[in-house]
Protein backbone atom coordinates (compact mmCIF):
# COMPACT_ATOMS: atom_id res chain seq x y z
CA UNK A 1 0.00 0.00 0.00
CA UNK A 2 1.72 3.30 -0.74
CA UNK A 3 2.02 6.40 2.04
CA UNK A 4 -1.06 8.26 0.55
CA UNK A 5 -3.39 5.56 1.04
CA UNK A 6 -2.06 4.41 4.25
CA UNK A 7 -2.50 7.81 5.54
CA UNK A 8 -6.00 7.66 4.26
CA UNK A 9 -6.40 4.52 6.01
CA UNK A 10 -5.57 5.78 9.14
CA UNK A 11 -7.67 9.05 9.13
CA UNK A 12 -10.10 9.93 12.15
CA UNK A 13 -12.77 8.34 10.56
CA UNK A 14 -11.77 5.35 9.25
CA UNK A 15 -10.25 4.47 12.65
CA UNK A 16 -13.25 5.57 14.68
CA UNK A 17 -15.61 3.64 12.43
CA UNK A 18 -13.13 0.30 12.67
CA UNK A 19 -13.49 0.68 16.55
CA UNK A 20 -17.03 0.46 16.36
CA UNK A 21 -17.40 -2.43 14.54
CA UNK A 22 -20.75 -3.53 14.28
CA UNK A 23 -21.60 -1.86 17.72
CA UNK A 24 -24.30 1.11 18.01
CA UNK A 25 -23.02 4.37 19.50
CA UNK A 26 -25.76 6.03 22.11
CA UNK A 27 -25.70 9.50 22.92
CA UNK A 28 -26.61 10.47 26.07
CA UNK A 29 -26.65 13.70 27.70
CA UNK A 30 -28.79 16.75 28.90
CA UNK A 31 -31.05 19.01 26.96
CA UNK A 32 -28.56 21.13 24.97
CA UNK A 33 -25.66 18.79 25.01
CA UNK A 34 -25.66 18.89 21.21
CA UNK A 35 -26.62 15.00 20.97
CA UNK A 36 -29.12 15.15 18.27
CA UNK A 37 -26.80 17.84 15.95
CA UNK A 38 -23.14 16.06 16.99
CA UNK A 39 -24.90 12.51 16.71
CA UNK A 40 -26.03 13.70 12.78
CA UNK A 41 -22.58 14.68 12.12
CA UNK A 42 -20.88 11.65 14.29
CA UNK A 43 -22.97 9.50 12.13
CA UNK A 44 -22.24 11.21 8.91
CA UNK A 45 -18.34 10.68 9.57
CA UNK A 46 -18.55 7.26 10.32
CA UNK A 47 -20.91 6.76 6.99
CA UNK A 48 -23.54 4.70 9.09
CA UNK A 49 -27.20 5.56 9.72
CA UNK A 50 -28.43 8.20 11.82
CA UNK A 51 -31.56 8.10 13.98
CA UNK A 52 -32.72 10.88 16.83
CA UNK A 53 -35.02 8.58 19.09
CA UNK A 54 -37.25 11.64 19.34
CA UNK A 55 -37.97 12.51 15.91
CA UNK A 56 -38.25 8.93 15.72
CA UNK A 57 -41.07 8.98 18.44
CA UNK A 58 -42.65 12.27 16.91
CA UNK A 59 -42.78 9.88 13.50
CA UNK A 60 -44.80 6.73 15.13
CA UNK A 61 -46.90 8.94 17.27
CA UNK A 62 -47.28 11.50 14.61
CA UNK A 63 -47.39 13.82 17.27
CA UNK A 64 -44.38 16.48 18.49
CA UNK A 65 -43.19 15.55 21.68
CA UNK A 66 -44.40 18.81 23.07
CA UNK A 67 -48.10 16.92 22.35
CA UNK A 68 -47.19 13.59 23.64
CA UNK A 69 -46.09 15.09 27.16
CA UNK A 70 -49.44 17.59 27.34
CA UNK A 71 -51.58 14.53 26.17
CA UNK A 72 -50.26 11.31 27.68
CA UNK A 73 -48.04 13.16 30.32
CA UNK A 74 -44.31 12.54 31.16
CA UNK A 75 -44.52 8.51 32.24
CA UNK A 76 -46.54 7.83 29.18
CA UNK A 77 -43.85 9.45 26.84
CA UNK A 78 -41.38 7.50 28.83
CA UNK A 79 -42.99 4.30 28.16
CA UNK A 80 -43.15 4.88 24.52
CA UNK A 81 -39.55 6.21 24.30
CA UNK A 82 -38.48 2.63 25.74
CA UNK A 83 -39.84 0.88 23.54
CA UNK A 84 -38.84 2.92 20.61
CA UNK A 85 -35.41 2.58 21.96
CA UNK A 86 -35.32 -0.78 22.02
CA UNK A 87 -36.59 -0.98 18.47
CA UNK A 88 -34.20 0.96 17.27
CA UNK A 89 -31.30 -0.63 19.04
CA UNK A 90 -31.43 -4.24 18.06
CA UNK A 91 -29.82 -4.22 14.59
CA UNK A 92 -26.24 -1.98 14.48
CA UNK A 93 -23.91 0.03 13.63
CA UNK A 94 -26.24 2.96 14.29
CA UNK A 95 -25.76 6.22 15.49
CA UNK A 96 -28.83 6.93 18.07
CA UNK A 97 -28.97 10.41 19.75
CA UNK A 98 -31.36 10.24 22.89
CA UNK A 99 -33.51 12.42 24.46
CA UNK A 100 -32.07 13.65 27.58
CA UNK A 101 -34.45 11.61 29.71
CA UNK A 102 -33.75 8.67 28.20
CA UNK A 103 -30.72 7.01 30.42
CA UNK A 104 -32.68 8.31 33.09
CA UNK A 105 -35.67 5.50 32.95
CA UNK A 106 -34.14 2.31 34.10
CA UNK A 107 -35.98 0.61 31.29
CA UNK A 108 -34.27 2.86 28.62
CA UNK A 109 -30.72 2.39 30.46
CA UNK A 110 -31.11 -1.00 30.26
CA UNK A 111 -31.58 -1.50 26.29
CA UNK A 112 -29.14 1.23 26.13
CA UNK A 113 -26.77 -0.86 28.06
CA UNK A 114 -27.09 -3.93 26.10
CA UNK A 115 -27.89 -1.91 22.38
CA UNK A 116 -24.29 -0.28 22.09
CA UNK A 117 -21.36 1.88 23.35
CA UNK A 118 -22.87 4.86 25.19
CA UNK A 119 -21.89 8.49 25.04
CA UNK A 120 -22.14 10.86 27.57
CA UNK A 121 -22.01 14.37 26.16
CA UNK A 122 -21.19 16.25 29.36
CA UNK A 123 -21.89 20.26 29.93
CA UNK A 124 -22.20 23.09 32.09
CA UNK A 125 -25.14 24.64 32.88
CA UNK A 126 -24.22 27.85 30.99
CA UNK A 127 -23.35 26.32 28.00
CA UNK A 128 -26.63 24.11 27.89
CA UNK A 129 -28.77 27.28 28.99
CA UNK A 130 -27.66 29.53 25.87
CA UNK A 131 -28.53 26.46 23.74
CA UNK A 132 -32.09 25.64 25.34
CA UNK A 133 -33.11 29.34 25.69
CA UNK A 134 -33.40 29.46 22.12
CA UNK A 135 -36.22 27.50 21.17
CA UNK A 136 -39.27 26.72 23.59
CA UNK A 137 -39.98 22.86 22.44
CA UNK A 138 -38.66 21.41 25.53
CA UNK A 139 -41.76 20.31 27.77
CA UNK A 140 -39.82 19.91 31.03
CA UNK A 141 -38.46 23.68 30.40
CA UNK A 142 -41.88 25.26 30.51
CA UNK A 143 -41.69 26.68 34.42
CA UNK A 144 -41.60 30.10 36.16
CA UNK A 145 -37.65 29.62 36.10
CA UNK A 146 -36.46 27.31 33.47
CA UNK A 147 -32.85 27.81 34.16
CA UNK A 148 -33.02 26.62 37.61
CA UNK A 149 -35.12 23.55 36.07
CA UNK A 150 -32.16 22.62 34.17
CA UNK A 151 -29.71 23.13 37.52
CA UNK A 152 -31.99 20.76 39.45
CA UNK A 153 -31.98 17.86 36.05
CA UNK A 154 -28.28 18.56 36.26
CA UNK A 155 -28.54 17.61 40.11
CA UNK A 156 -30.22 14.73 39.60
CA UNK A 157 -29.27 13.57 36.65
CA UNK A 158 -25.22 14.17 36.03
CA UNK A 159 -24.71 10.89 38.95
CA UNK A 160 -26.44 8.28 36.24
CA UNK A 161 -25.10 9.55 33.15
CA UNK A 162 -21.81 9.07 34.28
CA UNK A 163 -22.64 5.79 34.09
CA UNK A 164 -22.16 5.47 30.55
CA UNK A 165 -19.67 3.97 28.66
CA UNK A 166 -17.53 6.92 27.69
CA UNK A 167 -17.48 11.07 28.64
CA UNK A 168 -16.94 13.07 26.30
CA UNK A 169 -17.09 17.24 27.35
CA UNK A 170 -19.48 18.98 25.27
CA UNK A 171 -17.48 22.66 24.83
CA UNK A 172 -18.55 25.76 23.22
CA UNK A 173 -16.91 24.62 20.14
CA UNK A 174 -18.29 23.51 16.71
CA UNK A 175 -20.43 21.11 16.67
CA UNK A 176 -18.02 19.51 13.70
CA UNK A 177 -14.93 20.03 16.63
CA UNK A 178 -17.62 18.17 18.65
CA UNK A 179 -17.93 15.19 16.27
CA UNK A 180 -14.19 14.48 15.92
CA UNK A 181 -13.64 14.56 19.73
CA UNK A 182 -16.45 11.46 20.30
CA UNK A 183 -14.90 9.66 17.09
CA UNK A 184 -11.21 10.14 19.54
CA UNK A 185 -13.30 8.87 22.79
CA UNK A 186 -14.09 6.14 20.35
CA UNK A 187 -10.82 5.29 19.66
CA UNK A 188 -9.21 5.82 23.12
CA UNK A 189 -12.13 3.26 24.62
CA UNK A 190 -11.12 0.77 22.27
CA UNK A 191 -7.25 1.30 22.25
CA UNK A 192 -7.98 0.94 25.99
CA UNK A 193 -10.40 -2.44 26.03
CA UNK A 194 -7.75 -4.11 23.46
CA UNK A 195 -4.65 -3.34 25.96
CA UNK A 196 -6.49 -4.95 29.40
N1 LIG B 1 -21.04 22.51 19.77
C1 LIG B 1 -22.04 23.35 19.52
N2 LIG B 1 -21.79 24.61 19.21
C2 LIG B 1 -22.77 25.46 18.97
N3 LIG B 1 -24.09 25.15 19.00
C3 LIG B 1 -24.41 23.90 19.30
C4 LIG B 1 -23.41 22.93 19.58
N4 LIG B 1 -24.04 21.76 19.85
C5 LIG B 1 -25.36 22.02 19.75
N5 LIG B 1 -25.58 23.29 19.42
C6 LIG B 1 -26.89 23.94 19.24
O1 LIG B 1 -27.56 23.86 20.50
C7 LIG B 1 -28.92 23.53 20.30
C8 LIG B 1 -29.22 22.24 21.02
O2 LIG B 1 -28.51 21.18 20.38
P1 LIG B 1 -29.15 19.75 20.18
O3 LIG B 1 -28.25 18.99 19.29
O4 LIG B 1 -30.59 19.83 19.84
O5 LIG B 1 -28.98 19.18 21.68
P2 LIG B 1 -29.71 17.97 22.40
O6 LIG B 1 -30.22 17.03 21.37
O7 LIG B 1 -28.62 17.37 23.26
O8 LIG B 1 -30.78 18.59 23.23
C9 LIG B 1 -29.13 23.45 18.78
O9 LIG B 1 -29.61 24.70 18.34
C10 LIG B 1 -27.77 23.20 18.24
O10 LIG B 1 -27.60 23.71 16.93
O1 LIG C 1 -34.44 15.78 29.23
C1 LIG C 1 -35.57 15.32 28.96
O2 LIG C 1 -36.24 14.65 29.77
C2 LIG C 1 -36.10 15.55 27.58
C3 LIG C 1 -35.24 15.92 26.58
C4 LIG C 1 -35.68 16.19 25.20
O3 LIG C 1 -34.66 15.81 24.26
P1 LIG C 1 -33.27 16.62 24.07
O4 LIG C 1 -32.37 16.20 25.21
O5 LIG C 1 -32.76 16.15 22.77
O6 LIG C 1 -33.59 18.06 24.12
C5 LIG C 1 -36.95 15.43 24.89
O7 LIG C 1 -36.72 14.03 24.82
C6 LIG C 1 -38.00 15.71 25.93
O8 LIG C 1 -38.31 17.07 25.86
C7 LIG C 1 -37.55 15.31 27.34
MG1 LIG D 1 -32.06 16.16 20.91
Amino acid sequence: MSEQLLTVADSLKDRARAALGSRNLILVGLMGAGKSSVGRIVASQLAIPFIDSDLEIERVSRMTIAELFAAYGEQEFRALEARVIKRLLKSGPRVVSTGGGAFINDRTRKHIKKGGLSVWLKADLDVLWDRVAKRDTRPLLKTENPKQTLEGLMNARYPIYAQADLTVLSRDVRKEIMADEVLKALIEAQKESAAS
